[in-house]
């Protein structure tokens, strides 16, 4: 308001002063005044209609008025309402630096045309039709959003005219277009994997979306664009909106609109109907789990190829679902009363069934039921992980992907296989698991009894780097068990491949005799093996860019009968929880711990307080110990720190987790956080890594829970 009282006090466009005239400057100043300005320039409009001139419109007058305040600015990236900012996105391209081509779609809302940068760059532009003050409202409403935006599983907004008089959005362009278009114009009949990376690629931008506090509210597959590698983007954010927003937004909507049958709501709610969540359909408000009732829907409709309800065409009524405006309300009324639903896709056409489980509680009746999208992305990627999709060309790899592997994987190149075949080939495949368990068969010793969960979110980051592996009863040992946690920096390439590796050659351990040297040395050979294979991709042509050192921390627990080793390098921590208190299983290896400091720097490399932290070397690392990391090595050295402890009945659980989860949450803590949730470890797990989300960690959290002794006992003591 301040601005506004302040342009219209300056000299301007003499017609404008005109219209003006008439009002005392006090109401200028009035936190109302732009709401009385505007009644009064509509009222104008009326009076101006006795007089034989053509009245100017209401639009065009708000705009002149918003010309002036464009006037008044300095050329800060803004709009003209000063609303929405950008440092990245320009929000004035002037109209001689772009040219729209052709319409690609023209809805009541928008005109998308197909479009040039001055630079040449295909953009697609959307012009909102405005024709009333809240359709203006929703632009800047959009803009505002769009500028908070930045996941590759959403359309990019590169540029925006936020000024009058062309209103515009310019979006990168998708050239394959919109799901929809691909599946029923062009007949696309996905494979289960494509279909299943797409679902990924997904459920990972809704993650990012719910996590800032966003519902989108009209996801659909002709709101899903397709890019030339068939990666999905997310698109159209006219109905999106701040979550804590929603039940004034809703209330308006439905309540208090002028106009509840009609025009903008009501084409919008017919223009999805079909994805429409049974909530909604009763006008409840829209949650998070109104989203992934659409996601379902819409991932159904990509393995099925149907569009929801049509293939009921057979059947008398639902014969005109889609076409008459009458039925819609016994689609409604069969949908929230009858619980129907689109056909599930067949698992004889290949849908794995935790897929379509998966689909079938995302659109359960009762929001609650439904999944989050972080439990989606978690089942989803262990589905991809599982048919190893990671190799496959038609990948979401973007998504735990450093740019550059992407490349690799676009060339059938995975960092998980690949650490698991070369640890393999370097390692002999002689196991030294009967040496272990020998030193077992004491009748005295005690028997821990186990049982174990994890939980891995990627949090509020939009790439995930950290990886795990649970191998309970390695080698069919009853009595041996090996967990471990990798953290990735510098993409996931390190990560990936050390979950498979590490893993491998801890099986395979020859010729050692005790399980700490075997730790050892699979921490090691993981790190050599993947800096050698590393090598040799930078060398090779298929790496754009040879200045990249990927690297990870990671901690390795081995439960060997009664005997717990955890070897640990860099700042994933383990703790176990001994008569009610954390005992540390490991220690912490970051630069601002004296002793590794003095150690890295003592190698020769470089330590300084940079930001907010001491700093390893050029690429500022906070870690000291890691795998890979090729560029800082020997002085970042991969050689982990073991502890040992005998387990006794005084240990109750063991916790091992990624940084995300200990920079927000103490051990004593996560003892106490364990102790009130049901014993059950990978609810444990899940806890944890929730409370740290929720406490604002902004890292990928990793968590896994070992109980060490029966269950029932521990619940019994707490
Ligand atoms: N960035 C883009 N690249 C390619 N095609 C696009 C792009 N943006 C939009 N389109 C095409 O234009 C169509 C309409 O875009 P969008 O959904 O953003 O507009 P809308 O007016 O809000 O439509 P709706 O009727 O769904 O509300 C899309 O389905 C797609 O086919
Ligand atoms: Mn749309
Ligand atoms: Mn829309």
């Amino acid at each position: 308001m301040a601005r506004l009282s302040a342009t219209l006090n300056q000299p301007a466009d003499p017609a404008i002063r005109n219209l003006l005239g008439p009002i005392p400057a006090t109401q200028y100043t009035n936190p109302y005044a732009h709401l009385f300005l505007f009644f009064f320039l509509g009222s104008l409009g009326t009076v101006s209609r006795v007089n034989s001139f053509p009245p100017p419109s209401r639009q065009a007058i708000e705009r002149t008025v918003e010309e002036m305040t464009v006037a008044a600015e300095a050329s800060a990236n803004t709009c003209y309402r000063g609303c929405c900012s950008s440092a990245a996105i320009p929000l004035h391209l002037p109209a001689s630096s772009f040219a729209l081509l052709s319409p690609i779609a023209k809805g009541g809302e928008s005109t998308v045309y197909d479009a040039r940068l001055s630079d040449g760059t295909r953009v697609a532009a959307k012009k909102p039709v405005l024709s009333t003050s809240d359709d203006l409202d929703h632009f800047h409403r959009q803009l505002h959003l769009l500028c908070k935006l930045d996941h590759p599983g959403l359309a990019k907004l590169v540029a925006a005219n936020a000024r009058p008089p062309n209103y515009l959005f310019f979006f990168e362009m998708y050239e394959a277009r919109s799901l929809a278009e691909k599946l029923h114009a062009e007949e696309w009949s996905p494979s289960v994997d494509q279909a299943i990376a797409i679902a990924y690629d997904l459920a990972k931008a809704l993650q990012y979306l719910h996590n800032l506090g966003i519902v989108h509210r009209d996801i659909k597959p002709a709101n899903i664009l397709l890019d030339k590698n068939l990666h999905p983007h997310l698109a159209d954010f006219g109905l999106a909106t701040y979550k804590k927003d929603l039940k004034h937004v809703s209330v308006d909507n439905w309540r208090s609109s002028g106009k509840p049958t009609g025009g903008f709501h009501k084409k919008n709610m017919v223009g999805t109907l079909i994805y429409m969540a049974p909530e909604i359909l009763r006008n409840d408000i829209h949650t998070e789990k109104s989203d992934v009732y659409n996601f379902a829907v819409s991932i159904n409709e990509l393995l099925t190829g149907v569009v929801p309800y049509t293939d009921l065409r057979a059947e008398a009524q639902a014969h005109t679902v889609l076409e008459m405006s009458y039925t819609e309300q016994q689609l409604t009324a069969a949908v929230v009363s009858n619980g129907l639903r689109p056909a599930l896709a067949h698992p004889e056409s290949g849908s794995p069934p935790s897929l379509l489980s998966l689909i079938e509680r995302s659109w359960d009746p009762n929001p609650l039921n439904r999944p989050s999208f972080d439990d989606i992305v978690q089942e989803l990627y262990s589905l991809m992980k599982h048919r190893d999709i990671s190799s496959l060309p038609f990948t979401s790899s973007n998504q735990f992907q450093d740019d550059n592997d992407l490349k690799y994987i676009q060339e059938d190149f995975s960092w998980l296989t690949r650490g698991e075949e070369l640890a393999k080939k370097v390692s002999t495949e002689k196991s030294n698991m009967k040496a272990w368990s020998s030193s077992l068969h004491d009748a005295v010793q005690y028997k821990p009894t186990l049982s174990w969960g994890s939980f891995a979110t990627c949090g509020r980051r939009e790439k995930m780097e950290d990886t795990h592996f649970m191998l309970p009863h390695l080698c069919n040992e009853k009595d041996v068990h090996a967990f471990g946690i990798f953290d990735g920096h510098r993409g996931a390439a390190a990560a990936e491949f050390a979950s498979r590796a590490l893993p491998t050659f801890l099986r395979n351990s020859d010729y050692i005799s005790s399980p700490a040297d075997s730790l050892l040395d699979a921490f090691t050979k993981t790190d050599k093996t993947f800096r050698d294979e590393l090598e040799l991709h930078r060398n090779s042509r298929k790496v754009a860019q040879k200045d990249w050192h990927p690297g990870c921390t990671a901690v390795t627990a081995l439960i060997v009968g009664n005997k717990l080793f955890v070897a640990n390098a860099g700042d994933c921590r383990a703790i176990v929880n001994r008569t009610g208190s954390p005992f540390p299983m490991s220690k912490d290896h970051v630069a601002s711990c004296p002793e590794e400091r003095a150690r890295v720097m003592k190698e020769g490399v470089v330590v300084k307080w940079q930001v907010d932290t001491w700093r390893v070397g050029p690429a500022a690392l906070q870690v000291t110990r890691s795998i890979g990391d090729d560029d800082l090595k020997p002085a970042v050295t991969a050689k982990p720190e073991i502890f040992e402890t005998y387990i006794s009945a005084d240990d109750e659980f063991l916790v091992m987790a990624s940084d995300g989860l200990w920079d927000v949450i103490s051990n004593e803590e996560v003892v106490s956080i364990i102790k009130d949730t049901v014993k059950e470890p990978s609810m444990c797990a899940k806890r944890l890594a929730t409370e740290a989300a929720a406490r604002g960690s902004k890292d990928n959290i990793t968590v896994i829970v070992v109980f060490l002794r029966p269950v029932s006992t521990a619940e019994r003591i707490y």
